[in-house]
């Protein structure tokens, strides 16, 4: 589907107008995939923590008031990076919960396949929620469960940093929290700030691209075998880019 803009279906220029593109990854790949060089990234973490608002700030460099609950839309961007061509694919997911008794993680089927799917994982709460901060160290449990062996490409990010008040979360804590990940953390604003949001996207992928090794071959073996997440149906993209387009943009920035 081609919305706006010159870009061809599947793919995104990572320069060009302001026009709001979001192009659903195709079951096949195009032509103009960029061989050998995809990075697959899940962004992952319990509701309303802004999971959604990261991933249209990061791709668009907007930030829109309010979304309806995702059911897991992928998008597709092709950006440069060291110089050379990289396609960049990023599943949004539905909400992850904790289980009554907080030991174990609610995760739907859907999750459990973009999990195994991706290369790299942006583990999402918001400084103002305690319990979604208290979410990310089972969800991790769970990534390793899927992928017991090899490197696990993560970053961790407070989101939601422009409401110092509401605070929750220390700093502090994201930072251990990370560590003990073997990530980094990074505090970010889908409503205040795009330049927090692209870094730890672009660390992730960079760290991505190291874990591959540059090239795109079979990453880890072993753990659960899933099938590749689907791509959202026409009838979901139509109402996301009618929502996108319509008179809820907050900030007009342009990329
Ligand atoms: N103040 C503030 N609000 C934010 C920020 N990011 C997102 N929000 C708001 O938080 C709410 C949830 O944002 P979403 O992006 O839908 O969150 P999500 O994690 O995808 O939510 P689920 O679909 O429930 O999984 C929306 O009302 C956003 O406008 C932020 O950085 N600061």
């Amino acid at each position: 589907m081609r919305l706006s803009g010159d870009s061809a279906p599947g793919s995104m220029n990572s320069s060009g107008s302001g026009n709001f593109l979001l192009v659903p990854i195709p079951e096949y790949p195009l032509l103009d995939c960029v061989p050998n060089k995809t990075v697959k990234i899940v962004v992952l973490g319990a509701s309303n923590v802004g999971k959604t608002a990261l991933i249209v700030r990061f791709l668009t460099k907007r930030f829109i008031g309010d979304y309806e609950a995702n059911t897991g839309a992928l998008y597709s961007r092709k950006v440069t990076m060291d110089g050379e061509e990289v396609s960049l694919q990023i599943q949004d997911t539905p909400c992850v919960a904790l289980q009554d008794d907080a030991e174990g993680l609610y995760c739907q089927e859907q999750i459990n396949r973009s999990i195994y799917w991706a290369d790299g994982y942006v583990l999402v709460f918001s400084i103002t929620d305690n319990s979604s901060y208290r979410t990310i160290q089972p969800l991790y449990q769970h990534i390793r469960r899927i992928h017991p062996s090899g490197n696990i490409p993560v970053i961790l990010v407070g989101n939601k940093s422009d409401l110092l008040r509401a605070r929750q979360v220390p700093a502090e804590e994201g930072d251990m929290l990370a560590t003990s990940l073997g990530g980094v953390y990074f505090e970010a604003s889908a409503r205040e700030n795009h330049e927090g949001v692209h870094a730890a996207f672009l660390h992730l992928c960079q760290e991505v691209i190291r874990a591959l090794g540059g090239g795109n071959g079979e990453k880890r073996k072993g753990g659960l075998h899933l099938a590749r997440p689907k791509s959202p149906n026409m009838q979901e993209l139509k109402r996301r880019f009618r929502q996108v387009l319509s008179s809820k943009v907050k900030s007009a920035t342009t990329i």
